[in-house]
């Protein structure tokens, strides 16, 4: 756990030993999914049961919280947040690295070809770049109490506080000679659409600053190991049209070599910039990659671009094709009513990826329009009894004469028998709750005697494997060139994101410190329950 000692010492510069992020500190203090114990007996005075708040009691004692008392508390929080978000530099370890006028030209060139002995071109009176200290506040509804929906609260009166995070973009000066860098693209994880927008994007604007040496690490952190796995170069010529199909052209994989390992290939090799594509996982790789560069004090920039499809990476507005996966969703979605809809007493029941977040399966639930009943890992529920889910589907084939069931796949894993298995990444190998309620349900029409005709969908890797969409593929874009621009500012253990709207640069650890999840006292889950007009299953 967390440590949590809050040492308000008054002084100047004030030594907060404050957690990872918010939410974590949220969910110690008892305020998980906005639960404070205030709106909690708000709420549960109005009667409302559809809550599952879990108060951590326990934890609330004054040497886990901060001093409120103390007038200074707000600032005190804001500084240490400040440094929280401090974005990794190169010159943090060598102060006196030089910098250039950037070779990004914001009007276009062809730096391509062109030597640049007599200096870089610069376009400083253009007004085009990025100030390093601009800033995108990262929190933008000022909640009035802790009891309103989703309310993410600091303080107990839920102050505003405003948190700020850095502008990503081009700089006007980079810490980078072109000529002198030997970049490296890497993706590992899961498959997700968009991963070829991302590696082209990269590959086009480290030639546009005018590097030459760009090359594919194949199959995840295992190419930085594996002897018979040759580099891919890449250029723009290579990478062209590699947008227009799903997958990855470099390969992925879970599992591979010890951080030092791959920091001793990336040496071997000379890589000095790399950019790494992948979830929570590939991320913790990535920032260890980063701290093992600098305790090597070796000149290289590790940027990540988080890969998603299940949304789970915390601060982001989303991840890349996490719209496409949910659009793809709605074909599987739309057979399982056809079927239900069109047989008598027709079950249908669709499962969809979210190992430990439910935004697919919610989001694909409230786009579709079509499904009854949404079931996703952060909102327990009952199958069997009196308020279970299979004596809802009992009242809808009687009053509707279908029903369509969206399920994510880390949902209700109490229920299902554990597979005590490991993927080579050291994920947890689910049961399968999709197979289980298409079990149970038959089993349950047969034993009070109604007639259903259940039939079951798991589209999961043909929603992966798809292409990206059309906004995945303009977020890839942006978050592609963002890293490079990252890169070449002489940053690293940094990932790229958009958040409000706006694209920032966030260090690695912030990002990463648990998964992102759903909120049950978020607006948009109850805009789902609006939606499918299912109760509450416990
Ligand atoms: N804590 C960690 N430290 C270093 N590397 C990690 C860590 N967790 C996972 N990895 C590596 O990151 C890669 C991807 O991780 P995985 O969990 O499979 O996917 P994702 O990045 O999508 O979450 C794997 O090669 C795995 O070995
Ligand atoms: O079959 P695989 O390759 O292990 O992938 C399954 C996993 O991929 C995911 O979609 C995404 O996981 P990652 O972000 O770790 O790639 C999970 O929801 C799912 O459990
Ligand atoms: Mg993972």
């Amino acid at each position: 756990m967390e440590t949590l000692s809050y040492a308000f010492t008054g002084s100047a510069s004030p030594k907060l030993n404050l957690p990872p992020n918010d939410s974590v500190y949220r969910r110690l203090l008892g305020y998980r999914h906005g639960f404070t114990p205030l709106n909690l007996a708000t709420l549960r005075s109005q009667g409302r049961s559809r809550v599952f708040p879990k108060l951590h009691c326990s934890q609330q004692n004054s040497e886990n919280s901060i001093d409120f008392s103390d007038p200074d508390w707000k600032s005190k929080y804001q500084q240490d947040f400040e440094r929280r978000f401090n974005i990794p530099h190169i010159t943090d370890i060598f102060p006196d690295a030089l910098s250039f006028p950037s070779t990004f030209c914001l009007r276009m060139r062809t730096p391509i070809n062109e030597e640049f002995a007599e200096g870089y071109p610069s376009d400083e009176e253009w007004h085009g770049y990025i100030n390093n200290n601009d800033r995108v506040l990262l929190k933008v509804i000022h909640y009035s109490s802790p009891s309103s929906a989703g309310a993410e609260c600091i303080d107990p009166n839920c102050t505003w506080v405003e948190q700020w995070v850095h502008r990503a973009g081009p700089r006007e000066k980079i810490f980078f000679k072109p000529e002198e860098v030997k970049a490296a693209i890497v993706t590992c994880g899961g498959l997700c659409p968009g991963l070829n927008d991302v590696i082209r994007q990269i590959a086009i604007t480290l030639e546009i600053y005018g590097v030459k040496n760009i090359v594919g690490i194949p199959f995840g952190y295992r190419g930085f190991s594996d002897k018979g796995l040759a580099e891919m170069p890449l250029s723009r010529k290579v990478v062209q049209n590699i947008h227009l199909s799903g997958g990855s052209l470099l390969g992925v994989s879970r599992g591979g070599p010890s951080v030092s390992d791959i920091v001793t290939s990336m040496e071997e090799r000379g890589i000095n910039m790399l950019f790494v594509l992948g979830g929570n996982g590939t991320h913790a790789g990535a920032n260890a990659i980063h701290n093992e560069c600098r305790k090597r004090k070796l000149n290289v920039a590790v940027v990540g671009v988080p890969k998603t499809i299940d949304n789970d990476i915390l601060l982001m507005d989303k991840t890349f094709g996490f719209d496409t996966a949910v659009e793809e969703a709605q074909r599987a979605i739309n057979s399982a009513y056809i079927e239900a809809h069109s047989a008598y007493h027709g079950i249908g029941i669709v499962k969809l990826m979210g190992r430990s977040s439910g935004f697919i399966a919610m989001q694909s639930s409230l786009a579709s329009g079509q499904v009854d009943i949404c079931l996703i890992p952060e909102v327990p529920f009952n199958l069997h009894g009196p308020h279970g889910v299979l004596r809802h589907l009992k009242y809808l084939i009687e009053t509707k004469g279908s029903a369509v069931v969206c399920v994510a796949e880390g949902a209700g894993q109490n229920l299902v028998k554990k597979t005590n298995a490991t993927d080579a990444s050291g994920n947890i190998v689910l049961g399968d709750i999709g197979v289980y309620i298409q079990q149970e349900t038959k089993k349950c029409f047969k034993e009070i005697g109604i007639p259903a005709d259940v039939k079951y969908i798991d589209p999961t890797y043909m929603i992966r494997a798809c292409r990206a969409n059309a906004s995945d593929r303009i977020l890839c874009t942006v978050l592609g060139q963002n890293a490079v621009h990252g890169a070449f500012a002489g940053y690293s253990g940094i990932t790229v994101g958009i958040c409000n709207t706006h694209y920032v640069y966030f260090p690695i650890p912030e990002v990463i410190s648990h998964p992102r999840e759903v909120d049950p006292n978020s607006r948009m889950w109850h805009r789902c329950l609006t939606s499918t007009g299912q109760p509450d299953f416990i």
